[in-house]
């Protein structure tokens, strides 16, 4: 599903109202109906107080209202200054033709007192129309909504979030639910912000398909039309040869448990055979745990510090997860980089040991795919004041060294080296737990390895393993999932990838 910024969205709207061809105001009522049908689903009993600016999520608002008028409701309109849009003008005389519905008018700080907030609060103050950060009586009657306590839905979006950029530490409202229109917004994207969308909810209002299918994006939320054009289904005749012979380098004294989750992720994303390059004191416990794995076992007992093999015969390379920065790894993983002329997935201690030697950015071959979490990114590319200049940063450095980077998030970002950038769909806060990155990583060996672009396999990947984390969640309990539960259930995902 693309992700259209604020301009798209407004093009989106006029498209829409001159090629269905639809009138703004008839396209604003089925905007309010949309709400309507929801907020009655939801709270169907409960008294209502509903806020307007006065551009048009005023005029959705005040839509709303009539629409409920039934309905134990109270109106009050953010008058400062500026005049009405037509559509906010024309749903104001409507429901003043409603004699039963109370209006009521804030036009200075001391109204704001006078607010008696009743009930779910509606907030139609601002929506994509936002072009600065709320301050003065707007800013004010924000604070107090927030304050109340009560229930609050946005619609659109909190007002004073923006919808394509960063917001934070921004005046806005603090939403339980936000009822948006057509499709996700960036701004629900990021975390940082998810504390003041609260639920979000995209209802249809029927924006014409044309604009949609013929707009190009760079933004795409991962969704089931795009997983099923990138996963492709085993050939029936493929041996272990077909599907590819990954080698992973992981595990350290202490951390061998890394390298096993990455082994196994590896062998179940469905792999033809795993590798798994560890320090000596790793070997029993992977063969023992994992009799499907080959071991080459390192001179050093702790640590790894160097690879005899040929690694030209490997498919794909994973390295990182427990790995450790000592200087004889990273001198290693100097060694791999200049060997090794395939994509390789790095992750963990491989970035780490990266960003206290920078130079080594430059060696990794062309495609291999980055994941680092936020913190590991930060120590690889630096800081950045919010997370949608964290996403512009991951996408100009994906350009810049030819990488796919996979910033690992709520909405996990693959950003693509041709500027393309793909939110991850699946996924919960189950996966807040140690080990969960490590088999993403396996995953992803285990599909460059069976010959997937890496393009494809970061999509597919990510997608996966959230589906499995999902998956994992609903029959364990967030909480009481843990890592190797992902693993368990990429079975399951895999199937019902399978039948989409
Ligand atoms: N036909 C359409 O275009 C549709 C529009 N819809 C609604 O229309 C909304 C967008 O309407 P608008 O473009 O009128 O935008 P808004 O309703 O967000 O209001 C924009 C107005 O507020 C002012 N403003 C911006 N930032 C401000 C700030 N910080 N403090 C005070 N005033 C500020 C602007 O100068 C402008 O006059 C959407 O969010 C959605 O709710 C829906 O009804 C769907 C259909
Ligand atoms: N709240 C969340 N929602 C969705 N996915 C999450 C969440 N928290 C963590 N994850 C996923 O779990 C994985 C954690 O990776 P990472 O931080 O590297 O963990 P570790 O180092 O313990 O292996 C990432 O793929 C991330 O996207
Ligand atoms: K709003």
């Amino acid at each position: 599903m693309k992700i259209f910024n604020a301009a798209q969205i407004r093009e989106w709207d006029q498209y829409t109202i001159s090629h269905d061809p639809i009138s703004s105001i008839d396209l604003m009522e089925k905007a309010a109906k949309a709400c309507v049908r929801w907020i009655n689903q939801y709270f169907p009993e409960e008294s209502l107080t509903i806020f307007c600016g006065k551009g048009n999520n005023g005029g959705d608002g005040l839509a709303i209202a009539r629409l409920l008028s039934k309905r134990d409701i109270t109106v009050y309109i953010l008058d400062t200054t500026q005049k009405g849009t037509d559509d906010f003008q024309e749903n104001l005389s409507r429901l003043e033709k409603l004699p039963h519905v109370e209006i009521r008018f804030i036009q200075t700080e001391e109204n704001i007192s006078e607010v008696n907030f009743d009930g779910v609060l509606i907030d139609a103050l601002l929506g994509s129309g936002l072009n600065r950060p709320l301050q003065g009586i707007t800013a004010r009657l924000v604070e107090r909504i927030n304050q109340s306590g009560n229930m609050v839905v946005s619609i659109d979006l909190p007002s004073g979030m923006f919808a394509d950029q960063s917001s934070l530490n921004n005046p806005q409202i603090k939403a339980d639910h936000t009822l948006s229109f057509q499709s996700y917004k960036r701004a629900f994207l990021a975390a940082e912000n998810s504390l003041h969308c609260g639920e979000v909810h995209i209802l249809e209002i029927g924006l014409h398909p044309e604009f949609y299918n013929n707009t190009p994006s760079r933004d795409e939320q991962t969704d089931e039309d795009i997983i099923y054009t990138v996963y492709k289904p085993r050939n029936s005749f493929g041996h272990k040869g077909t599907f590819g012979h990954a080698l992973l380098i992981a595990g350290s004294y202490g951390k061998i448990g890394a390298a096993v989750l990455s082994a196994e992720a590896c062998l179940r994303s469905g792999v033809g055979l795993v590798t798994c390059h560890l320090p000596s004191c790793g070997y029993t416990i992977m063969q023992t745990s994992l009799p499907e794995v080959m071991v080459s076992t390192d001179v050093d007992k702790a640590i790894s510090t160097t690879i005899e093999t040929d690694l030209s015969m490997y498919k794909a390379l994973g390295i990182g997860p427990g790995l450790g920065t000592a200087s004889e790894t990273r001198a290693l993983l100097r060694e791999v980089l200049t060997q090794y002329d395939r994509s390789v997935v790095m992750d963990a201690d491989a970035l780490n040991c990266v960003a206290k030697e920078p130079e080594l950015l430059a060696l990794i071959p062309a495609g291999s795919i980055l994941t680092p979490h936020p913190k590991e990114f930060q120590r690889l590319f630096g800081d950045t004041s919010n997370e949608f200049d964290r996403i512009d940063l991951a996408s100009q450095k994906a350009k810049e060294l030819d990488l796919i980077i996979v910033l690992k998030g709520h909405h996990t970002l693959i950003a693509l080296p041709d500027g393309r950038r793909f939110f991850n769909s699946t996924g919960n806060a189950g996966m807040a737990t140690g080990g969960s990155g490590d088999v993403l990583t396996g995953i992803l060996t285990g599909l460059l390895a069976q010959g997937y672009p890496g393009d494809d396999a970061a999509i597919l990947g990510v997608y996966l393993h959230g589906l499995a984390g999902d998956l994992a969640a609903e029959k364990l309990s967030m909480e009481a999932m843990i890592a190797g539960d992902i693993i368990r259930f990429l079975g399951q995902a895999y199937k019902s990838i399978a039948e989409m």
